[in-house]
């Protein structure tokens, strides 16, 4: 049963996740498991005659059946997978055009922001970051040349709710794409093309494979003309995964369903402890009540996973400390995996968001960010407390 108030987790999605595009009659081996095609090129009857593959990074049997399961999961027509969250990302922004305008929510992952700041804005693409959890910021912000809308929620790191369904609807009467970047819930606990958006965006890096082993990207989206346009991309920028990679995800993706609901609860138990600790100043948590957008979430989300942030009292000798101190917690950067995963996004993820933007959103020196694993809920509770002790010390 999914948390109380939220909606139902969606019917079907495990059968899905194990059986869409598995027919053993889809290969001459009849094997119940997907072949993993490592081929780089495939033979041709003729000179440009062949059947449905003539090389690798054009198309690939192993990425197309990850590619049919990923566009199910999602309630999608189509989905294309990328050599990493960002790669999927320059492939979208690969779209626009000199002089486009895109409106984004002001928190979104530190390596989005270098990407759109560091590089996309030599190829004079315009941007507006804004805080999107007031929805009249976005409408304030579109101008003639805006092109996309960008968000992700809950935002990274400050677990920001932003309303899919209001920003779906502005972006639909001004005729601009709204593209949300759903890593922290994955199609499981949100469906972000059910609630408007055109796009939807992944690091499958994170929980879609969750065995903190593959460095992938993936775009889902029903738009025929746009899929056409990004599959072109995909291509022509050699942006493509790894056939074995692909079949890791694949693999990893069986057990999707599971290891979000169990994310969902070992992350409210955590969450529930840290709220009640005397070292910790706030926590920042959507499936939690205390969370200003806690209404709202409920409304376009089956729950939350395992990632959360909290501010620690003290600064940033009280955050080294404590940060030092966890055992089975690992600190290091990434999400999303069956290993909980601890770090400061100041010092780390977000380290090249500009500081005064990171003073703005409060990515502060205090500002810890968890990624609650599988592990046994009290290891995790106890390894937290162990390490808060020593800041009594
Ligand atoms: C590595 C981390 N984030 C990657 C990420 C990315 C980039 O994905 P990569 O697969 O790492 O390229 C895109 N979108 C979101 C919301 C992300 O969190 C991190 O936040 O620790």
């Amino acid at each position: 049963m999914a948390q109380d108030g939220f909606l139902p987790y969606p019917k079907g999605f495990a059968t899905a996740a194990i059986h869409h595009a598995h027919d053993p009659e889809n290969w001459n081996s009849m094997a119940v498991i997907p072949p993993i095609v490592t081929s780089t090129t495939f033979k041709q009857n003729g000179p440009a005659e062949y059947e449905k593959y003539d090389y690798s990074r054009s198309g690939n049997p192993t990425r197309d059946v990850l590619q049919a399961v990923l566009a199910k999961l999602d309630n999608a027509k189509y989905a294309l997978a990328f050599s990493s969250g960002l790669g999927a990302t320059t492939a979208l922004l690969g779209m626009l055009s000199s002089g486009d305008h895109i409106v984004i929510g002001d928190d979104i992952y530190g390596g989005t922001n270098r990407l759109l700041n560091q590089v996309m804005a030599r190829f004079n693409i315009k941007m507006t970051f804004t805080d999107l959890t007031d929805i009249s910021n976005l409408e304030k912000s579109i101008e003639p040349n805006t092109k996309l809308v960008w968000l992700e929620s809950p935002t990274n790191p400050t677990m920001k709710v932003v309303d899919i369904k209001a920003a779906a609807a502005i972006a639909k009467r001004h005729n601009i794409l709204l593209v949300v970047d759903n890593t922290f819930l994955t199609p499981y606990l949100q469906r972000p093309l059910d609630l408007g958006a055109d796009l939807t965006i992944y690091s499958i890096s994170k929980y879609m494979n969750g065995h903190g082993d593959v460095i992938m990207g993936s775009i889902a989206t029903n738009n025929e003309e746009i899929y056409q346009k990004l599959k072109f991309l995909q291509n022509a920028m050699g942006i493509i995964p790894a056939p074995f990679d692909c079949y890791q995800v694949n693999r990893g993706l069986k057990t999707l369903a599971l290891r979000m609901q169990k994310h969902n609860e070992n992350c409210r138990l955590v969450g529930e402890f840290l709220e009640r600790h005397s070292k910790v100043e706030k926590v920042l948590h959507p499936g939690l009540p205390s969370h200003p957008q806690y209404e709202l979430f409920k409304k376009q989300a089956s729950g939350h996973s395992g990632t959360f942030s909290m501010y620690l009292k003290g600064g940033l000798e009280e955050s080294r400390t404590f940060l030092k101190a966890v055992k089975v917690f690992t600190l290091a950067e990434s999400l999303g995996g069956y290993e909980s995963l601890i770090e400061l996004p100041s010092l780390m993820t977000h380290a090249s968001v500009p500081s005064d933007l990171r003073k703005q959103l409060g990515i502060s020196d205090s500002l810890i960010r968890l990624s609650v694993g599988l592990e046994d809920p009290e290891d995790l509770i106890a390894d937290l407390d162990q390490a808060l002790k020593k800041l009594e010390e």
